[in-house]
């Protein structure tokens, strides 16, 4: 026998768990779909399409609707003689206006006619693109997720004008741009505003039951019969419900939950593989969130902890800014001001490991935020112990944590 055998006793298809697999029903949109197809409508009827911003949090279905009413919208663009090509381009690693063009461009050239990245004028790229666009013809959807992380939006109004400032004359061009950053709306210029955002679309979070239905069509393709019961997985959507109402998060827990049973050879899931498992993905969450911080980031976190020990929290800024800067003290290190020291605290809450909440004493106190820990005090400590090399031997940290 080698190494590696295949073990496949409780696993069916266990790839229909990972975030890339496309489902072929889409659940408990029925709302925000029937939007969504209203707003895609002048395709079909071979009209110029609309621009549409689509907006939610993490996981809450965008690109899983997108993707499917694109290929809906196909088939029924074939059957209605509208000739429609899609384009789906992640924006995580464009940065500017440049960018999405040269990518525009080489996504639609063939692989042995594609652009360098750089050295063309802007206009020049532009030109390349309505080129291309216009030898394609017809109908072209342009998918722009995570749009948020475009720092030059130029080309959000250029795309949806092309036509109108007569850079297009045979293709019909409109843009999805999908962002989890609702803000990002109000940082666009109002150019941007009014040629993007002509069709809003809010996905909201996912509530507990929406979520066991989701986990419920996923498990009966990914295991076999009767591996995974219904109160596993009500037991997945509740801890989905009460994090985030995130359908990646929670298929993520109903995988790792799956890989303990296998582990341990069992033929069933059980609330204490779910247990488990989540124990295990809050702990390499607050170990990743941890390395991820600068140092001072650290000794922001250290003072909160010795203030949650204290019994000091919920805290805010400008009390915790004492214990921040004697910590620094400690340390050897300049402390910052306190508008910096809560840039830190601002990115604890951000990364779920610490909880800001907003407190509104009326005209008199006005309007403030409060600081606590999010997570279990231990494991931030062995995160921190594992993680902090430049503030200090992590057995002294831990010392003088124990002691203050
Ligand atoms: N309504 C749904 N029905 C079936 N599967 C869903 C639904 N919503 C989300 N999913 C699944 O959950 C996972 C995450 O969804 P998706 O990637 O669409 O989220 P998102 O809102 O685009 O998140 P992000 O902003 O982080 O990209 C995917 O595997 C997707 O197939």
């Amino acid at each position: 026998m080698g190494l590696f055998e295949p073990d496949t006793d409780i696993y069916r298809d266990r790839d229909a768990l990972r975030e890339d697999y496309q489902p072929t029903e889409i659940i408990g949109r029925d709302d925000e779909l029937n939007r969504y197809i209203s707003a895609l409508q002048p395709v079909i009827n071979g009209d110029q399409p609309n621009n549409i911003f689509l907006y939610g949090k993490a996981g809450v279905g965008k690109s899983a609707c997108t993707r499917y009413l694109l290929d809906e919208l196909k088939q029924d663009a074939t059957r209605h003689d509208v000739t429609l090509s899609t384009i789906f381009t992640n924006c995580e690693d464009l940065n500017t206006s440049y960018q999405v063009s040269v990518e525009l461009v080489n996504e639609l050239r063939p692989p042995d006619d594609q652009i360098n990245t750089t050295g063309y004028p802007q206009h020049r790229v532009n030109e390349m693109l309505w080129e291309e666009l216009d030898s394609l013809g017809g109908t072209v959807i342009i998918v722009l997720d995570e749009v948020d992380h475009l720092r030059n939006d130029s080309i959000l109004y250029q795309i949806p004008r092309a036509r109108a400032n007569g850079n297009l004359d045979d293709a019909k061009v409109g843009i999805i741009g999908i962002s989890n950053d609702f803000k990002f709306r109000d940082t666009l210029s109002s150019k941007v505003q009014s040629s993007l955002c002509e069709k809003e679309l809010q996905f909201p979070a996912y509530d507990a039951e929406e979520l066991r239905a989701i986990l419920r069509q996923r498990a009966d393709t990914a295991f076999y019969d009767d591996v995974v019961s219904q109160d596993v997985l009500a037991l997945c959507a509740a801890f989905g419900a009460q994090d985030a109402g995130d359908a990646r998060q929670s298929l993520d827990l109903l995988m790792e939950a799956g890989d303990l049973a296998a582990e341990e050879n069992v033929e069933e899931l059980t609330e204490y593989h779910v247990r488990e498992a989540r124990s295990r993905m809050e702990e390499s969450r607050v170990k990743d969130g941890i390395i991820g911080l600068t140092d001072q980031g650290k000794l922001v976190l250290y003072a909160l902890l010795m203030t949650e020990q204290a019994g000091k929290t919920p805290t805010r800024a400008r009390e915790l800014q004492a214990r921040y800067e004697l910590v620094c003290d400690r340390y050897g290190v300049s402390p910052l001001v306190p508008r910096r020291m809560r840039d830190h605290l601002n990115e604890l809450a951000m990364l779920g490991i610490a909880n800001s909440n907003e407190r509104n004493e009326g005209e008199a106190g006005g309007r403030y935020y409060e600081y606590e820990l999010a997570t279990d005090r231990e494991l931030l400590l062995d995160a921190l112990s594992d993680t902090v090399d430049n503030v200090g031997d992590p057995e002294r940290l831990k010392q003088q944590f124990q002691r203050s």
